[in-house]
């Protein structure tokens, strides 16, 4: 896999003929952890992702995260720097270099503002929705669905431009199903890759004959659009109180009432949370639909969906 690397000294890495300061953790999982680095040569940061892989089929995964990453060259989207893969005794790391996004997670802002009691100005959603919608299209254009968007995998950057990350569950937008047992796998898959209070209805309980497709990402960006308007995921709560969520995301939703935001965004978000994802609109309609959402002054009407 891709550049050469070593670790050359202590708390330096080398890779894609480059030396790199290692500076602090920024994130651990159950499968990778990254870390903020320093470039020694241009002085850059960079967020140094290392996948643990246990077997091939990890190695698989990571190595088709950086395919993904190689697909797309568009400023809402993370761009991969340099790459490469690490043995550990029995056990090998992919390491992925990528631009380091100083704003920090879009759940962050959400946590923040929750904690001082506030809530997201109208005009900062449209904003942070261009741009994550202006993502998704590059994305479904090449043919190819995100399958786990969510408000931690949204980075902001300095001019408050979101940034998609996380490409490792992205796949072919279209899935043709055509028995129970393609079925089952593709409901394995996605248990496995689709967060699950921000995974569309149809993958909780696949039709043995059906199409998905990447209205799946509309089903997930309406979940983030409801996290920025109320502060946390639709399913969030029901999932933190270890109810059932593939119970409440195929029933139909009562958004909570409000008056601080327009009802054409209100509008908005019910339209992408369709359960069927045959009348949900696609990207391209979204951002129609909001090319002509001027932010508006709280319960006043500016368009029809
Ligand atoms: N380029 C970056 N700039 C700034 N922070 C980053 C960057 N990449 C990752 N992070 C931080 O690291 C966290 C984990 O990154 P990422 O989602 O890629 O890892 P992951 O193991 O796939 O996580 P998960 O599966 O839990 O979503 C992010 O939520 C973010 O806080």
């Amino acid at each position: 896999m891709g550049q050469t690397l070593c670790v050359c000294s202590r708390g330096t890495v080398s890779l894609g003929g480059a030396r790199y300061l290692l500076l602090h953790r920024l994130a651990e999982g159950g499968f990778s952890y990254v870390d903020l680095v320093e470039g020694l040569r241009d002085g850059r940061f960079y967020a140094l992702k290392r996948i643990l892989c246990h077997d091939k089929e990890d190695r698989q995964a990571a190595l088709h995260e950086v395919e993904m990453h190689g697909l797309f060259d568009h400023p809402n989207i993370l761009r991969l720097v340099a790459h490469c893969m690490v043995e550990k005794g029995a056990k090998h790391e992919a390491w992925l270099l990528l631009p380091y996004v100083k704003g920090g997670t879009l759940w962050r802002e959400v946590e923040a503002l929750r904690e001082k009691g506030t809530f997201m100005p109208e005009q900062r959603i449209l904003l942070i929705l261009h741009g994550i919608c202006r993502g998704l299209q590059a994305i479904h254009s090449k043919g190819y669905a995100h399958r786990d968007l969510k408000p931690t995998n949204v980075l902001l950057d300095e001019d408050d431009q979101p940034v998609l990350m996380d490409l490792g569950s992205m796949n072919q937008a279209r899935i043709e199903v055509n028995s129970s047992r393609e079925a089952m796998a593709v409901q394995d898959w996605a248990a496995q890759r689709c967060t699950i209070s921000y995974r569309a209805p149809e993958l909780f309980t696949v039709p043995s004959q059906c199409i998905i497709d990447e209205r799946t990402d509309i089903w997930s960006l309406g979940c983030v659009l409801y996290c920025m308007m109320f502060g946390e995921g639709p399913f969030d709560a029901i999932f933190q109180k270890g109810d059932s969520v593939a119970l409440a995301v195929q029933s139909p939703i009562a958004f909570p009432p409000t008056t601080r935001y327009s009802a054409a965004l209100q509008r908005l978000l019910s339209s992408m949370m369709t359960l069927n994802p045959q009348e949900r609109p696609s990207i391209d309609d979204i951002l129609h639909h909001l090319e002509g959402l001027q932010p508006a002054p709280a319960g006043q009407d500016t368009t029809q969906i």
